[in-house]
């Protein structure tokens, strides 16, 4: 008998994070001490490593992901060519899967050159998914700063100026807390994929079309669609009471997992309440915390990491469509620790399907159907 969606299937072992009782943990770490505490550095550097990083190593990383997220001249032409009205995340697909043509190690599979790997793709995803707003607008694409930390870098490489010390902020705990997340579909994907020893850009792309849709990474960008619809915090009632009166899914509510709440979701609304306050947009925290008490009470389900994120990057300035792809960049910690971990104790990923097709029966020639 199969089990639909392979729920509560362990379908393999990890030391890279857990989800027990609730409690989301990275390497042992709990996700609130990581979010109160870490820069996205030492969370990349954890997940690789197992270890916090020493000071040492720390600036090693720093430096070594601000002096590799450089594109190829070939990767800013491709950029500029690809259609503007694509969906960023078919264009950020596109643009590591070309990566790949590009990396002096595509074909190389030791153990030192995936990590390598890994640590270019880490560096260039946050620089195509600003390249690709910097494009759209017209603008020249912009290369990471080698003074500047990995969430500082980014919000810089999109909007070309000197970022404020709170959308830093901000930015680095909304990277933090999508870091990493046991077994979702895209790491899943990313681990099926690379178990039939396929490269790490292969992985990758997996990952990256997996997590565009909107039962997963891309409900962040439909959370605030629907908020946008929505309008004012007098419409929240009908428009939800409407919605649940269709059977419609309110995204970014919900979890496979969590079923007393997702541990990363209390930071994010706090975030929401203080940078939507900042940018005199508190009216979409409002909208969001009556959507919440409506669902909490009337289907007993709880936000998830995509809820609050959604006024959180629309407050930093960031457009609807680059929710997903900024859930990318910082996944690709989460994606390519995992693949790094497959590779080191690999075994071809082929479960079984029950069959429920016709009976056993005989080939009919085109003359007599
Ligand atoms: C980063 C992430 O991926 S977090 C998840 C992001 N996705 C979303 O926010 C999309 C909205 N949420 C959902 O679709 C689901 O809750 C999922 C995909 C996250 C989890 O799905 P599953 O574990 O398969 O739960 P499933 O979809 O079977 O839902 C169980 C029941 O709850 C209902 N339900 C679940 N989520 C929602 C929701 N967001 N809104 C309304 N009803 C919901 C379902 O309709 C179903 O009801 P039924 O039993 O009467 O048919
Ligand atoms: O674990 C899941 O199913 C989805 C999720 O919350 C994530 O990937 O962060």
């Amino acid at each position: 008998m199969s089990t639909a969606g392979l729920e509560g299937i362990v379908a393999t072992q990890s030391g890279i994070s857990s989800i027990i009782d609730g409690v989301l943990t990275y390497r042992g770490i709990d996700i609130d001490e990581l979010a109160d505490n870490a820069s996205f550095e030492e969370v990349v550097y954890l997940l690789w490593n197992g270890e916090l990083p020493n000071a040492d190593a720390l600036a090693q990383l720093k430096k070594d992901l601000a002096e590799n997220g450089n594109l190829p001249e070939e990767i800013i032409t491709l950029l500029q060519t690809l259609p503007k009205q694509a969906h960023p995340m078919t264009t950020l697909r596109t643009a590591v899967s070309a990566l790949a043509m590009y990396d002096p190690q595509e074909q190389e599979m030791t153990p030192e050159a995936n990590q390598l790997k890994a640590l270019r793709l880490q560096a260039q995803i946050s620089t195509i998914v600003a390249a690709i707003q910097r494009v759209r607008e017209g603008k020249e694409i912009l290369s990471p700063n080698p003074e500047y930390g990995y969430a500082q870098n980014f919000l810089y490489m999109l909007t070309g100026a000197e970022p404020d010390p709170i959308a830093i902020e901000a930015f680095n705990k909304a990277l933090v807390l999508h870091a990493d997340h046991e077994l979702n579909a895209s790491t899943f994907s990313a681990r099926v994929t690379v178990a039939t020893l396929a490269n790490i850009h292969a992985g990758i792309v997996s990952a990256i079309g997996t997590l565009s849709g909107p039962l997963h990474g891309g409900a962040n960008e439909a959370v605030m669609a629907m908020l946008e619809e929505v309008g004012s915090v007098e419409n929240v009632d009908s428009y939800i009471n409407q919605a649940l009166s269709e059977k419609r899914k309110i995204m970014g509510f919900g979890h496979r997992v969590y079923k007393t709440g997702d541990p990363r979701a209390k930071h994010l609304r706090n975030m929401s309440q203080k940078l939507t306050t900042i940018s005199g947009q508190s009216k979409l925290y409002d909208m969001s915390v009556r959507i919440e008490g409506i669902i909490t009470k009337e289907k007993g389900l709880l936000p998830n990491v995509d809820f609050y994120s959604a006024s959180v990057y629309h407050s930093l300035g960031i457009s609807r469509d680059l929710f997903t792809p900024i859930f990318a960049v910082s996944r690709t910690s989460g994606w390519t620790a995992h693949i790094l971990e497959q590779y080191a104790n690999n075994r071809l990923i082929r479960p079984r399907a029950e069959y429920v097709g016709p009976e056993k029966r005989h080939y009919v020639p085109v003359d007599q159907r």
